[in-house]
């Protein structure tokens, strides 16, 4: 038995001969926030599609939750209904829909199309929507057409639709992309608010922001663990700072 909420252990992956993950043993436990950084073709996007069945590691183990279920040969979809979320680079919210419209379709056990179809919402839902809408800052735009929103709120709009799913774990990509000051900072909030309540791991090139989510970072290079620690811990490592500088 183990106590960590996801434990990654001894993975290996290659594509056409190159080994994309290697060896790459990773824990997090239930309500742990985690940046993951690492140069271009670390292997972190690959790291993340094999915890969510996208990619199958050629060999290791990945173990989820109290039971200790193995992932290793579920699908996308039961992954995510076993309460693993993933938030990609790009928004992907419904834009001709309003925030709170987005939001209503996301909640939990809406998923089944005809559930969606002949969905009338309720209080408790309506209530639902209000207080996740409130987490992710966007109150004052539940019925503003999502498509208006700037490209920080649709970020923080899809964050909410995954936060609707109520995952104990939530994957996040790059959130910090593309957006203003302010935009990253209430970015931050947002991640370490929902990192109270739930596992959260970020993958992120942006140190400053790393910095500022104030939480355990792993260094990933060539599909391993260079190293892991604090922020301060990881940027005094010497194979680090040789990785990041190219040597
Ligand atoms: N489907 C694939 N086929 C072939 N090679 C792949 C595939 N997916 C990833 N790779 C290679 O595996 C390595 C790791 O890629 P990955 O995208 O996981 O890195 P990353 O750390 O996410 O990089 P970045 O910071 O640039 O997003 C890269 O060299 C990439 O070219």
């Amino acid at each position: 038995m183990s106590g960590a909420l996801l434990e990654v252990d001894g993975i290996s992956v290659s594509f056409d001969g190159f080994k994309a993950i290697n060896n790459l043993s990773f824990n997090i436990d239930s309500g742990e926030l985690r940046a993951i950084i690492g140069p271009n073709g670390a292997g972190k996007t690959t790291f993340m599609d094999i915890i969510t069945g996208k990619t199958r590691p050629d060999s290791g183990k990945v173990i989820w939750g109290e039971e200790n279920v193995s992932l290793i040969k579920k699908s996308e979809s039961d992954i995510a209904n076993m309460g693993i979320g993933r938030k990609f680079q790009k928004p992907t919210v419904f834009e001709d829909q309003t925030t709170r419209d987005n939001l209503t379709m996301a909640l939990k056990n809406k998923r089944k199309p005809w559930a969606v179809l002949f969905y009338h919402s309720n209080a408790d839902d309506r209530a639902k929507v209000d207080d996740i809408a409130d987490e992710i800052g966007l109150s004052d735009h539940l019925d503003r057409r999502a498509g208006d929103l700037s490209h920080g709120q649709k970020q923080w709009l899809e964050i909410g639709m995954l936060l609707a799913q109520e995952p104990r774990l939530l994957l996040v990509d790059e959130p910090a992309a593309g957006m203003t000051v302010d935009e990253r900072n209430h970015t931050v909030t947002l991640l370490r608010r929902a990192a109270e309540t739930r596992a959260v791991v970020v993958v992120e090139h942006d140190m400053e922001f790393i910095r500022n989510l104030d939480c355990k970072v792993t260094v990933l290079h060539e599909g391993s663990v260079l190293a892991e620690g604090s922020l301060d811990h990881v940027t005094q490592n010497q194979d680090v700072i040789d990785v990041y500088l190219g040597r």
